[in-house]
């Protein structure tokens, strides 16, 4: 059971929890400290040009100077945390709350025997403020702050979508400002065996950008097919765009996978801000042309992607397949 590993001081891993070889992560991996860090208080010409870059090279940056005070990252953060250490049963009257959900038994990409080591809160952030009423009352802070926390946060998309699109060269409001807002709040609790384990499998993002904060080592992204670690920096985000930006792009840029490996002496809660399209998803006009023809048809992203992904999720770019041009 789940709950066991949430609340006893087992230090052996339940076998539900032990991945098929070919998925642990044997090898140690590097922690890359080349995954670009931007500086959002750079120039904005020399900062857009810097996303883009990061952005073709690596899929995944961190961003500092970034404008959302210290001091409510960190309030963030124990809000959070302190949500994970309440009681299961606690905890599990959010089971599934209208559109906010908790559970502590999340599902393998692929397989129904196999289970990640981990807790996972997740709510939505409508602008209108309508969607606190389902948040967790527990923490009494939780709403006050979470709603300000999601405020700045919002404000940082529209700061990287700007730049990104102006990077791109796309029109300047391209990306558009009604995104739906959601936290995918995932807490990784201390585990006996690393080796044996994951957080979270290897995967894309389905949302358009991904705004996560993290302060213990557990993030590993896909570079030329290895896995390399992504550096906790203090007070940073790392940001990263999930598949509408290929279909977006034309191609041009791709999503990365990723995974979390679990720590043997140290919880980890990474708040992972997911920004989602909320319109149809198509190659922009900018990146089509008699050269260029279009790779993907236009979808609409809640309806007909979102559920296509959750069937495809393990083969990192599957998803995609079904929306190409002549598949
Ligand atoms: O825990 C993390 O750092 C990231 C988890 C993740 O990739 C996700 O929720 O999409
Ligand atoms: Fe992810």
């Amino acid at each position: 059971m789940a709950n066991h590993m949430i609340s006893s001081k087992l230090n052996a891993v339940t076998p539900t929890y032990v991945l098929p070889m070919h998925e642990r992560p044997l090898a140690p991996v590097p922690i890359d400290k080349e995954i670009p860090v931007i500086d959002l208080g750079e120039e904005r010409a020399v900062a857009a040009q810097q996303l883009v870059k990061a952005l073709e090279q690596y899929g995944f940056f961190q961003v500092i100077n970034h404008g959302i005070p210290d001091d409510l990252m960190d309030e963030a953060m124990e809000v959070y945390e302190e949500f994970f250490n309440l009681p299961v049963k606690e905890k599990e009257n959010y089971a599934e709350k209208e559109e906010t959900l908790y559970t502590n038994n999340p599902k393998h990409h692929a397989s129904k025997e196999h289970k990640y080591w981990k807790e996972v809160l997740e709510h939505n952030c409508n602008i209108d403020g309508q969607d606190k009423q389902t948040w967790p009352s527990n923490p009494p802070t939780f709403r006050e702050v979470i709603g300000a926390y999601s405020s700045e946060v919002r404000k940082l998309s529209m700061i990287i979508f700007d730049l990104v699109s102006e990077g791109l060269g796309l029109e300047a409001g391209y990306f558009g400002k009604g995104h739906g807002q959601r936290m995918f709040v995932n807490h990784y609790p201390i585990c006996p065996d690393p080796s044996s384990t994951l957080g979270t499998g290897g995967h894309c993002d389905p949302n358009l950008i991904t705004i996560c904060q993290q302060q213990v080592y557990g993030l590993q992204i896909l570079k030329n097919d290895e896995w390399i670690g992504v550096e906790p920096l203090p007070h940073a985000f790392v940001v990263n765009f999930g598949f509408p930006i290929t279909v977006m792009t034309n191609g041009k840029l791709k999503s990365v996978a990723h995974r979390v490996v679990t720590n043997k002496t140290q919880a980890r809660t990474a708040i992972g801000t997911y920004f989602c399209p909320a319109n149809v998803v198509e190659p922009a006009k900018s990146f089509v042309g008699p050269e260029n023809p279009p790779l993907f048809k236009p979808f609409k992203w809640g309806t007909e992607f979102l559920p296509h992904y959750f069937k495809n999720r393990a083969v990192y770019h599957a998803a995609l397949e079904a929306f190409k041009i002549n598949a």
